[in-house]
Formats: C-alpha cells, structure tokens, sequence
C-alpha cells in the first residue's frame, strides 16, 4: 500500500505544485523559516542569551542592594514621576543604577514582592550560567518551583513581621496576602500557618529523619566493611548510582555519619534494577581496582542532591559520584569520614565484614569521576515524538452482535453435521479475526475434530478459517474466523503503550496485537534473529519498517546501527537520511543502503569479520556478551588505547533474501549462517524476509539458526511448513495478519500498520538533526580471490602501511591480529600488510602460530626506515 500510495501521490503532489501560484515565494519562505531554526539553535545565540541574563541578574542585584539604602530619597519621585521618571533628563535620583535602577527598584520591591525580589537575581543568574555553559547545570523547573514558593513565602512573612514598618520588606504582594490571613485567621494564625509553610519547605527539601534514636535498626558502629577488598568502581557505581541520593544522604545524616543501608531499593527505576544485577554478577570481591581518575571538578551544587531521585534522566550530565577506597589499612589515627560526603551499601561486603578488627575504619575519597557515556557525541539528539505517527481511522475494534451470534450458530450447526456436540462456547473478538473457544461435550475426542479440521473449514464456508486443536495449554478448540470489519493496528498505539514505553530490553520491537488486544512487544536480542516470510503484498515491507521505527523510537544513534539490504531497491530508501546517525557501510561506498549483490557479500563478510573483532574484545575483557562489556566500557574498566570501544548493537536487515540465494548462492549463506550461529552474543542480529519461503532459499542451516519466524500469508502449504514448520500460514487474510512461531508458541498477530509517510517522517526529523560526521564504519574486507595473482612491491605499498609499521613497532609484538583489533582490518587486508612488514624488514618471518619477530625496536629508528623506503 505504501508504495502504492507513494504512486499515486505523486501526480497529485505535481499537478499542485504547478498550480502553485509563486514557486519561488515559497521556497524563500521555507529558506527563511529554516534560517530562524539554525539561529535558534545556533549555540552562539545561546552564549549571547546567557550573558543578557547574567547582565540582567548583575543589574538587578545592584539596584536591588542600592535601593535598600535610598529609597527614602527616590520613592517620592517616582511616586510623583511614575514612568516618566525613566525620561526626565533633568532629575537627579540616588540610586546606582540612576533613574532605571531607581524605577526598577521600586517597581520589585513596592509595587511587587519586597526583599524577596532577590530572587530575581538568582533566576537570571541560573539563566544566564545554563546557557553559557550549553547545558543544564542548573535544573531550572525545580528552581522555578523553589522561587516561586520563596516568592510568596518570604514578601508574606516579611510583610507580617515588619507590618508597621516604613520599607517595603514584603512589597504589595506580600501586604495584600498578609492583611486577608490577618483577617481570615487572625495574627496567631498567619503566623503559624507561615511556621508551618516555612517547616513544611524544609522538610520537604531536606527530609529530615525524625526517628527515635533507640528505634533505629541497627546501632551505630564503625563502618563495617572488608579491609583488604576495595570495592570496585564499578561495583561502587551500581550502588551508588541505584539509590536515590536523597536517600542516601538521609541515611548518613540519621545516623551521624554511621552507614546504614537504605531499608528499601523498592523505588528505584527497572533499568537501575537490571543494572545492578548485572553488577552483582561481576563485580570482583577482591582485589583489582581500577583507579579512574578525578574527573574536573563538578561543583556539588549541580548535583541538588535530590534532585537526582525526581529527576533520574538528568543524573547524566553530572554523572553518578564513584567512592573509591584508596587505604584500606588499619590506621593508628582514626580518620571519620565526613558524613555528607560517603554514601555507600553493606549488603554485598558483609561476607568479609567479620574478616575486619573492629577498630578499623576506612578512608575514603569521593571521587567524582564521569562515567563514559557513549551518547555525549550527540548527546542534544532527540528521539522522535508520537505526534509523528499517525493514529488510523479504523483503530478500534468492532464487536457486531449480529456477526458474531451467526458464526457461532454456523459452528455449532456445523459440528453437528458431524455429531460433535459442545459444551461451552466463547469468542474473543480481536482486530483481524474472532477466535471462537470451543469446549467439546465430554466423550467427544478432540482428535476426531483435528481430523475433521478440512471440512469443517469448508463447511463454515469462510476465507480464512484456522481450526487450533486444541488451543495448547488450555484443552479448548480454537476456530478463527475473520472478521468482516477489520480495524487497523497503528504502530502509534503500540508504541504509547505502557509495555513498550518502560521495559528493561536492549533492543524491543512493536509487533502487532494479539487476538486478545494484547500487545505483542518483543526483545529482538533475546530473539536473536528473525526470518519473515510472506507471499507478495502481504505487508513483509510494512512489517520490516514497524520494527525498524520502534527501534528508532527507544535507541539513541550511539547505540544501535542498522545494516540495510534491499535488493528491490526501493523498500528500505527511506533510511538513507538517517545514515549519519545510525546506519553502518563498508569504507569507501558511497550508498549506505546495500542494493547490489557483490557488495551485499563483502558486507556480510564485513560484518563476519566485526564479530570476530569484537570476540576478540569480549575475550580480552573477560566478558560473556555485549551488555557486560558495555558496562566494563562504561565503568571505564576497558582501555580505548587497547582497542577496546563501546559496542553499538547491529541489526542487518535483509528485505528479499530470495534474490540474494538464487544470484549469490552459498556466498550469501555461509556468512548469513555464521552470523546467526554466533553473533548474538556480540551484539549483531538479522532480520531476514523472503517471498520464496521455498526449501532452497530457506535452508536447513538457516532455518536452525532463526527460532523466532514470522510468516505471513503464504500460497501454499508448504510454504507454511518451510518457514513455520506447521501449516496454517497459507490460511491468513493478508494485510499484516502473521503467525508468529517464537518460544516454541505460535501466536496469530495483526501487525501494526505504520504508513510510509509516518516512517518518512521520523527518519527525516532524525536526519535534520546533527549527526555524526558519517555512517558508522564497518570493517574492510578483501576478496581472497580478488586477491588472488596480485605481486606487491615495496612500490605499491598499503596506504596503511606506516601506521601499520607503528602499530607494530610501538607495541613490540608482530601480529596480525592486534593490526586487526588496532585498525579495525579484515584479516586479509592485515596480513597482506605483515607480509609488506615483512618486505620492508621491520617483522621477521610468519612463525606459524607464534606473533613474529619485531626487528625495529624504537620509533625513531622506524622513522628512520620510514624515511628511506
Ligand atoms: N499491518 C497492516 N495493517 C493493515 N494493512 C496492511 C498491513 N500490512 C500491510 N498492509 C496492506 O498491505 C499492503 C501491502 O503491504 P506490503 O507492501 O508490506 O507488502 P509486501 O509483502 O512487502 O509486498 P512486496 O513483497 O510486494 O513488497 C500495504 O500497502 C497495506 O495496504
């Protein structure tokens, strides 16, 4: 459809504009508008804004302070004057700022909310600092929300208790609250009530423990924790980073610096939760820190400590406070540890806690330390909005009485033709099809039915009937019948759904409903891969994008990147505007979107050789799979000097896999198979649809390696068997309606339909914004037999060749797979290179398994040759 519509758009879209009535207006127009965008954004603007504020807060602050000590002399002119006052050259007033400061001054502190209007300052101030910085040092809605209370709070209480006073301490607003309170509950009243207010702010922001010494749950000791086991950072960030900070510095106010564990982790967010299990698993117990060093320092103030709780989505610019322990033995002087300052869990160190004497106490430093946050690069990306995806017209699903009471009468007249008589009948109306539950009157085998599934269907006369006998799990007999108004399953709802919006997956796919109006969202990493098949027209194409988008709606660019292969070339086209931000290509291709068979192979070959690269990382981190080691990554436990990088994950798409098979063959399948045999762990998985789901093109080794398939509607039996193992897919109705074979469950899904306007949509409002300087670079491969007969001379040496020389030469070790680790090679391009090495006598010869020999032993020495050649 979408591509039919784009047709037939697009005559329209023509005919409009030449009947347009001035092109070029329009075009200037747009220029324009784009214009005013870039200025708006333009960080320069931003950095003029902030030091109007800041003027602004400096004014006021002076005129402020100069109008507390001549007021007396400057209210009467500007009682008498007013505003004109700012236009009377002639007239001589006391204040600093001359006659604005004197107007200004008077307008805040008489006519508007008295000393309180210091606050003012304060707003600019914050103002002015957020926008020279270029990020949210301080948090403005929170700090809105305190002056506007202090605002109110302090003109009034100024008011109350300097009511006969001459100065205007709580201006007219405060006045005009305090005389009503006066009158409404009297003076007693206002004041408590100003008590209570004042009271109720504090403890409010300071959360004050009001707990009976003797009730606390454990009494106040030294702190306990294990002498010669430094917690790691790492270890030490989970937890840190998994509290709430409010907590956490309740928890050592209330004890007087003493550590006590926050009595429960219950509010922390699911992600947090994850996190620290993951932590758990990894964090060493013994020795092993990694020292991270003091970042630049953060003044704590940014922090507003408790902020962190309201507000976790901003934690990243300030990043979570690591504690490293750097003595850890027993000191003959005690040190306390200032109780601001440590925040920290026993849970996980009790084992060793017996281990410590009792009179030991640790010293710790804070340490800020950053966190590496893979988003930084584009870290002002923002992630499409819902108002970009469309909600369809016929969304709802309807239940007609009329259709429903005649199918059932159908099905129970019809099983009686073949003396199947039923208990129990119910339906469940979904968006495509009504599922009709069946429960056999006892006796009745429901093999008998299973049998009869063919002329039952026949007989009941309707497309698109499925007979599930029986409904595994439940012991009932499912009939499908479709329904005779559908409704559509627009991908908006499912992305709005609660299910989708908060869950703990690394890569979550909106599917499609199930017939029960549940959504179906998956984790396509624990898939890990999926095949889709589908007859033409089925909705392969609209399936393909509402998972592309729903991954685009959850990841940020530095997360995940897609490899597209689209062989019909213009399915997947779209996606080329978003290739700065999260497309992958080999090095030197111009297109992003792979459509030419020969370039799909060296891609996939590529991305083989990515695999292995990142095996190679995993190894070395001593880490099971990509979460693991992002983490370490993170944590900064992983040296970038030694090659190591955060892992994005990638997702190759491939939209017709037939045509790849019948002109690529076994060139196409081997990697394909070796990518679905072991890439899951390192973070790469596949989805691949085909038309043909034909035994030829989906083969044993491909079928073993996909556990989770979709098929769509299908010709033949047969089909359904190939792809799904069972029948049934020949059955469906088209349009989105998919069987689903994943955990073993076969599950009947309308697909959410998402448009191709929508998804044009969200990838141009991705491609608009700043991205990165190119597509994500996979590494490069050389055909062997590309290869093959090609003599190099010292002449035609690699461009690669010098830095490959200092590669070696820096490290002192001749090997191949540390060029392909350093310089991201494929392994042919780093032999060929060795070899070159070799020529030019900086290695020694290949040893077999062994690194070879370096024969350059300083780089001076190296540039020297380097020089010669
Ligand atoms: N989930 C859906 N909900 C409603 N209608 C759908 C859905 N999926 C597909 N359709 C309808 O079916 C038409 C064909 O879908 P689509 O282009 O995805 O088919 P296809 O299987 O990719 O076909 P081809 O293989 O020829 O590209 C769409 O234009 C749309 O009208």
């Amino acid at each position: 459809m979408s591509k039919n519509k784009l047709k037939s758009e697009k005559p329209e879209s023509k005919k409009l504009r030449s009947s347009a009535p001035d092109a070029n207006t329009l075009k200037k127009d747009k220029e324009a508008e784009v214009k005013v965008k870039e200025l708006v954004k333009d960080e320069r603007t931003h950095k003029v804004l902030g030091m109007i504020c800041l003027l602004l807060s400096v004014y006021f602050f002076i005129a402020f302070t100069s109008y507390l000590f001549t007021w007396q002399e400057d209210q009467d002119k500007v009682f008498r004057y007013s505003a004109d006052v700012l236009f009377m050259t002639d007239l001589k007033v006391d204040n600093l700022l001359g006659r604005l400061g004197a107007f200004v001054s008077h307008w805040f502190f008489y006519r508007g909310v008295g000393v309180a209007s210091y606050f003012f300052c304060y707003l600019f101030f914050i103002l002015g600092i957020n926008f020279i910085v270029g990020r949210r040092v301080f948090r403005i809605w929170r700090n809105i929300k305190h002056i506007l209370f202090g605002l109110l709070f302090i003109s009034t209480g100024m008011a109350f208790i300097a009511i006969h006073d001459g100065f205007p301490w709580g201006g007219a607003l405060g006045d005009a609250i305090n005389r009503w309170s006066i009158g409404f509950i009297g003076k007693t009243g206002t004041a408590l009530l100003l008590i209570v207010a004042g009271l109720s702010w504090l403890i409010w922001k300071f959360n004050f423990d009001f707990k009976w010494p003797e009730r606390k749950p454990r009494p106040p000791r030294a702190v306990p924790e294990p002498a010669p086991a430094p917690v790691s950072t790492a270890a030490a960030t989970a937890m840190v980073a998994a509290e709430p900070s409010a907590k956490r510095r309740n928890a050592l106010k209330g004890d007087g610096g003493v550590m006590v564990i926050p009595p429960n982790a219950d509010n922390e967010p699911e992600e947090d939760t994850d996190m620290q299990l993951v932590e758990r698993e990894q964090a060493p117990a013994g020795p092993g820190i990694t020292y991270i060093p003091p970042a630049p320092d953060i003044p704590l103030e940014e922090e507003e400590e408790p902020a962190a709780a309201e507000e976790p989505e901003e934690e990243e610019e300030a990043g979570p406070l690591l504690y490293i322990e750097e003595t850890v033995e027993p000191a003959p002087k005690k040190k306390r540890t200032p109780p601001e300052e440590v925040a920290f869990e026993i849970k996980e160190l009790k084992d060793a806690e017996e281990d410590l004497p009792e009179d030991v106490e640790l010293v710790r430093e804070p340490v800020h330390a950053d966190p590496y946050d893979p988003m930084l690069d584009l870290r002002d990306y923002q992630y499409p909005g819902l108002e970009m995806l469309e909600s369809h017209v016929n969304e709802k699903v309807v239940q007609d009485a009329g259709e429903l009471e005649k199918n059932k009468n159908q099905i129970i007249d019809t099983l009686k033709n073949y003396d199947i008589s039923i208990q129990k009948i119910s339906a469940t109306v979904g968006p495509t099809v009504t599922l009709y539950e069946i429960v056999p009157a006892a006796g009745v085998r429901i093999s008998r039915i299973k049998n009869l599934e063919d002329d039952i269907a026949l007989s009941l006369a309707a497309l698109g009937i499925r007979i599930i006998a029986p409904i595994p799990g439940k012991g009932t007999i499912g009939i499908e019948v479709p329904n005779v108004k559908k409704s559509i399953v627009s991908l908006k709802a499912l992305l709005a759904s609660e299910k989708f919006q908060h869950n703990n997956m690394d890569l979550p796919i909106a599917i499609g409903k199930k017939i029960d109006n549940e959504n179906f969202i998956a984790d396509l990493a624990k898939m890990p891969h999926l095949l889709m098949a589908g007859a033409t027209g089925q909705g392969k194409s609209v399936g393909i994008n509402t998972l592309l988008v729903s991954l685009l709606y959850k990841k940020h660019p530095s997360q995940l990147k897609f490899v597209l292969v689209d062989p019909k070339k213009v399915e997947l086209s779209l996606y080329k505007l978003i290739e700065k931000h999260f497309l992958a290509k080999l090095p030197g291709e111009e297109d992003a979107i792979i459509t030419d068979t020969k370039k799909v192979i060296h891609t996939l070959n590529a991305l083989c050789i990515e695999m292995d690269v990142r095996y190679d990382l995993l190894k070395e981190a001593g880490t099971r799979n990509i979460r693991e080691y992002n983490h370490k990554f993170v944590q900064r436990r992983l040296n970038p000097q030694k090659g190591h990088r955060y892992l994005p994950f990638i997702v190759l798409v491939i939209d017709e896999f037939a045509d790849l098979i019948m002109t690529a063959g076994k060139e196409v399948e081997m990697p394909i198979a070796r990518l679905a045999q072991l890439a899951r762990a390192v973070g790469i998985h596949l989805i691949i649809a085909t038309q043909r789901p034909s035994v030829n093109i989906i083969t044993g080794t491909i079928k073993a390696n996909f556990p989770a398939r979709i098929a769509f509607k299908v010709s033949s039996k047969i089909d359904s068997r190939t792809i799904l193992d069972i029948g049934g897919a020949e059955q469906l109705i088209g349009q989105g309606d998919m069987l689903v074979s994943f955990n073993g469950e076969l599950v009947r899904l309308q697909c959410a339909f998402v448009d191709t306007p929508e998804v044009e949509k969200v990838a141009e409002f991705i491609g608009d914004q700043r991205g990165y300087p190119e597509a994500f670079m996979l590494p490069e491969y050389v055909d062997e037999k590309e290869l093959e007969g090609k003599e190099f001379s010292l002449q035609d040496r690699d461009p690669l060749f010098e830095e490959a020389a200092r590669v070696i030469v820096q490290n002192q070790q001749g090997s191949t797979s540390l060029l392909q680790r350093r310089m991201k090679l494929g392994y042919n391009r780093a032999g060929r290179l060795m070899d070159q090495l070799e020529q030019a006598g900086i290695v020694g010869p290949n040893m077999g398994s062994k690194a070879r020999d370096v024969m350059v032993k300083t780089e001076a020495d190296l540039e020297e040759i380097l020089n010669t050649l």
